[in-house]
This record gives C-alpha cells, structure tokens and sequence, in this order.
C-alpha cells in the first residue's frame, strides 16, 4: 500500500515538474513574442520576470539601472511583464498633465496610519478633492504669512551651530531633520516643537526619530508576514519599540494638535478669551529683527485663497494661518466635514513627505559646495550684499531675486532632488478616458499600451539628458543663467535653452499630482542656505566623500553611509 502511494506521489511529482517548465515556458514565450508590451524594446529577462528589476530595488539602484537602460534601448523600456518606463517630455506630458492617469498601487506602502492621504490617493478623481482641502495653506501668499516662524527657526538652527565648537563634525540629515520638522509643525499646528533645541543638546525627540523611522517601517512592516511583525514589537528593545510604534507616536502627536485646535475653535465660536495654542517663546534676536521686514511682506501679499470653510474667519492666529484649521473646516462635495482620521493622516503625510526631503537637499547642496569653493564664493558674496546683518534673513521678494541662488536650487534640484524616482501610474480600462475620435488605446512613444499597464518616468534621467543638460554630471549653476546675449537671435536662442531645460525639470513631481508643499519646501530651502552660507564656510568632515555620498535610492534618495558630515566654520572674523 505504501509503495503503491510512494509511486503515486513520485508519479505526481514527475508530471508536475516538466508541467510546471512547460507553463513556465509557454507563458514566457507570450510575453516575450504576443504580449502587446512585446514590441518595447528592453532585456529579454526584464519581459518575463519582475525578478530582474526587483533585485535592483532591493540593492537600492533603480534610479540608475533604469537610466542605464535609457541609454542602452533609447527612451521607451520594458522593465518587466507590465511596466514600462518613459524618458520623453511628451511622454510625461501625456501621462501626468494631459490625462492624469491614476497612481499604482505602490503609493500604498506609504500609507499613514493604514490610512491615505493625498500622496496615496490613488485615483484621480478622488485626489483632486483632497487636494482641494490643503493647497491653500501652500499659496505664496500664505506662506508668505508664516515666513517669520521659518526665518527664526532657522535663526535657532544657525545660533546652535555658532554654539558648536570649531571642527565639530554635524550630521546634517539629522540636523535638517529636525528643523524641518520644527518648521513643518509649526506652520501646520502652529505649535513650537523645539525639535531643533533638542537637538542641540542631544535630547532625542521622539517625533523626529519616528519620522527618520517611518519608511523603514513600512519596509520591515511590508516584507513580513503580520504574525512576525506583531513577534518582533513583542522584543523587549527600547530602540526597536520606537520603530515599531512610529505610526503610532505621530498620530498621537497629531490627534493632541486636533484636539487643541478644537477647542481652541469651540473658544473663538463661544466668545470667551483664550491664550494662543503657541506656547510663549522667547523672541530671539532673528524674528525681531525680521518681523518689520516679514509684516510688511505678509500685508502687502495678497489674502489667501479660501477653502471651502463656513468658518474662515478662524483661520488667522494674528498674521498667521496653519494648515490644520484649513483641513478641521473643509467640506467634501457631500457636505459632510473630513472624518477626523483623515486629518490625522493628511497631516501624518505632509509631516512624512516634507521632512526627509528636505534634509536630504539640504545636506547634498551643502555637500556639493565642499567640493566647489568657487560656488561657494559666488553664492556668498550674492548672499553678504543682501544681508548686511549675518542674523536679518532678507524678505521674500529679496530671497527671490537672488539670481545666483536661484540658479544654485536648480541645479541642485536638478542632481539632488530628493526624489528622483519612477513615479508609477496606471493605463485606465478602455473607454474610460477618449484619446481622439476613434481612438481607443493609449499611445506612448509609438506604442499601443493595454488597460492596466503601469507607465512612468524618473527626475534621475529627465534631469540627465544630454540633450538638454550638455555635461549632464557636472554640477553647473550658469546653465541657469541668461548669457546676456547682446543679438536678438543669440537672446532667443537663450530664451528657448532656458525654457526647454525648465520644462524638463520634475524635482517635485509633474502634473497635478505635483508635490502639494513645493512653495514651502522653496522657501525652506532658500532661508537656510542664506543663512548658513552667510554665516558658516562649509567643510566636509573627514569620511564624507563621493564613496559616502554616493546616492541609493528608495522613492527618496539617500546617502550610502546614511549619513552626511560637515563642518561649520564661522565667518565672522572673516567678514569686512
Ligand atoms: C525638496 C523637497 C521636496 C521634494 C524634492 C519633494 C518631492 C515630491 C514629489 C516628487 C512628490 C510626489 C509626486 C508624485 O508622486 O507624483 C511629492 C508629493 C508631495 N509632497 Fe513633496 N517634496 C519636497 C518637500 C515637501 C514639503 C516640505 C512638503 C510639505 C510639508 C511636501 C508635501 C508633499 C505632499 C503633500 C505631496 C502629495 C501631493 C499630492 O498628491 O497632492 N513636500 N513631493
């Protein structure tokens, strides 16, 4: 009986394996020869197997796998059964600002919460209502209400460093961290984190570590089965808790700004007198000297545009105004509030999306410029004419007007934009969107793509066309400026390189899935350049260098080593 049953088995087992090599074959000669993708060019393995690709994801090379395969199949690329990317400006016209397909799935790894918020709204439709409830608190003219907060916590930031001892080596990824979460929260609550006083003296802020924590979650939390998960919150390690609990730590954060500003809404709704949700902070010598200038900025701006609110008049804490009364007030088309859990992680989100981001540029501009004294140079001798006292940042207006700065955030957008990843969306079903009279499929680059393909492009090779970046490597600030032409032919031509190199450039996204906070993130990074270079030379500290900056990436960009050390040196006794 039992050798009857060991026959039976190996019989089984017999038939199964060739089974299995002949499905296995069959189904890779469809994809290869009858798939309609079948026609993109790209490697044989790439058109049977997301094997190939998701090796590269894991070694934390996409960025540069998938621009190596630009360069190798020109600018449309299989990359596996389903996916295909672009490295065309009308590609991406097509897919991100004409039609606006949908997102793909993967956004839904960065669900705050395992709740969405506008990043990871996948379809369309729904986003552009989320998108409705905070894009206001990004206008310029909001923004420009807030610019006093952002100037004195970089006042902080630059009074710390100043503290330091000389040849300190900081670590700016944590250091940028902190004061961009200073910042965000601030003009988002309106509340004083003082995550950049606490860094100062080495006292961790648990919000900050759970933010810096918040991908790695999601990357151990995704690769894990839950029963393992929940083992591994179970280990009794303080540092391993923290990591676990990192969702968690920010909605509660976020649910005690949402209960504050409640009843500090309930207060103004009810006529009785209530102290601000600011905590009295000091009035450091950088706000004091800044706020003139950052008034009359913010009274000549022009009012900030209404969301859907009854109740706007409760927006304005004297001559500011935060993000999360915008959201508390905000009506979907229903009529019905934004449930709370969608605030808290609307908010979750934009604390998650701005804060890497931001030191992450940060510290690789400031890392560049150890490289390039000549820069350096340049940029300060721009920054000491318009700020003649090394604590008074100049207004907005001034900021913007800094030609040679400008020219610097480009470029360095241009090579370091945190992000400079596939941004994958989605072919919609057939008939759901009408290319042309007759015109049923979507055509990319000369390819009919099927209902369901995920298409996209990257910043990485966009920004790295040597067609319109000549010596796309080289970090090059003039490619941004005018040429001052003196013929009209040589003016236009000008005119032409500038526009077809702007319009190449998706640092924050493209279309109208665009990053929500790019204004901000502007101004963030405009403010702490200004400030740090007119008061600090900057040096790498020993170990920093092109092996420990060399860039991975995972949907953000990152250093090798993770880190990034530099030195600050003050400028004082060198200034006239
Ligand atoms: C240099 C800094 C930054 C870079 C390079 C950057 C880049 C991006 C990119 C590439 C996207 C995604 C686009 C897509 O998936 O198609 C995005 C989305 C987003 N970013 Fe940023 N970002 C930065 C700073 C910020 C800041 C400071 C905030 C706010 C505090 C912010 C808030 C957001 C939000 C809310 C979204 C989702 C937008 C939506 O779908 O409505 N980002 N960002």
């Amino acid at each position: 009986m039992s050798t009857m049953a060991m026959s039976l088995s190996s019989l089984v087992l017999l038939l199964a394996v060739p089974a299995f090599l002949i499905f296995f074959l069959c189904r890779a000669i469809y994809l290869l020869f009858f798939h309609p993708l079948s026609a993109i060019p790209g490697p044989w393995y790439a058109a049977i197997s997301s094997l190939w690709i998701t090796s590269h994801i894991l070694r934390l090379e996409q960025c540069k796998t998938i621009h190596a395969l630009f360069q190798k199949y020109g600018p449309i690329v299989r990359i596996a059964p389903n996916k295909v990317v672009f490295c065309d400006l009308g590609a991406m016209k097509s897919v991100y600002s004409t039609w606006k397909f949908d997102k793909s799935d993967y956004y839904k790894s960065l669900l705050t919460n395992d709740n969405d918020h506008a990043m990871t709204t996948l379809p369309h439709a729904q986003h552009s209502i989320r998108r409705k409830a905070y894009a206001s608190h990004y206008a310029p003219s909001n923004l420009a209400k807030l610019q006093p907060e952002i100037s004195q916590v970089t006042g902080q930031m630059v009074d710390t460093l100043h503290g330091l001892s000389t040849r300190t080596p900081v670590e700016t990824l944590s250091l940028f961290r902190h004061l961009a979460l200073d910042i965000i929260v601030s003009s988002s609550y309106g509340f004083r984190l003082g995550a950049i006083r606490k860094w100062a003296v080495e006292a961790e802020d648990s919000l900050t570590t759970a933010i810096a924590d918040f991908p790695k979650r999601g990357i151990l939390r995704s690769s894990v089965p839950t029963w393992a998960w929940n083992l591994v919150c179970k280990i009794p390690n303080a540092r391993l808790r923290l990591l676990c609990d990192s969702d968690k730590i920010m909605a509660e954060f976020v649910s005690t700004r949402v209960y504050e500003m409640r009843a500090q809404l309930n207060a103004i709704k009810a006529p009785v007198p209530t102290p601000s949700i600011i905590a009295p902070a000091p009035q450091p010598h950088f706000l004091s000297a800044l706020s003139s200038l950052s008034r009359s900025s913010s009274r000549s701006s022009s009012p900030s545009p209404s969301c859907s609110s009854e109740d706007s008049s409760f927006l304005d804490d004297g001559d500011k105004s935060y993000m999360l009364p915008r959201l508390l007030a905000f009506k979907y088309p229903n009529g019905e509030a934004m449930p709370e859990n969608h605030v808290i992680s609307e908010c979750m989100g934009h604390m998650v999306a701005g804060t890497d981001t931001m030191s992450l540029s940060l510290s690789y501009f400031l890392w560049e410029l150890t490289r390039r004294q000549d820069i350096m140079r340049k940029l300060q001798r721009e920054i000491d004419a318009v700020m003649p006292d090394p604590k008074a940042i100049p207004s907005i207006r001034e900021l913007n007007g800094m030609e040679y700065l400008n020219a610097f955030i480009k470029e360095g957008l241009r090579l370091y934009g945190a992000v400079p990843s596939l941004l994958e969306r989605v072919v919609p079903e057939t008939g759901s969107l009408k290319y042309g009279a007759g015109v049923e499929d979507f055509v990319l680059l000369g390819y009919a793509l099927p209902p369901g393909t995920i298409v996209s492009t990257q910043a990485w090779s966009m920004h790295r066309d040597p067609t319109v970046f000549p010596s796309p490597e080289t970090f090059l600030p003039e490619r941004w400026l005018p040429s001052y032409a003196t013929s009209k032919e040589q003016s236009d031509a000008d005119v032409e390189r500038l526009a077809c190199m702007a319009s190449h450039m998706m640092p924050f996204g493209t279309g109208s899935r665009i990053c929500g906070g790019m204004n901000l993130a502007h101004l963030i990074l405009r403010n702490v350049l200004v400030a740090v270079l007119r008061n600090f030379d900057v040096e790498a500290a020993p170990g920093t260098d092109e092996k420990s900056m060399d860039i991975r990436d995972s949907f953000v960009m990152f250093p090798a080593s993770m880190e990034c050390k530099l030195i600050f040196h003050s400028r004082d006794s060198a200034l006239p």
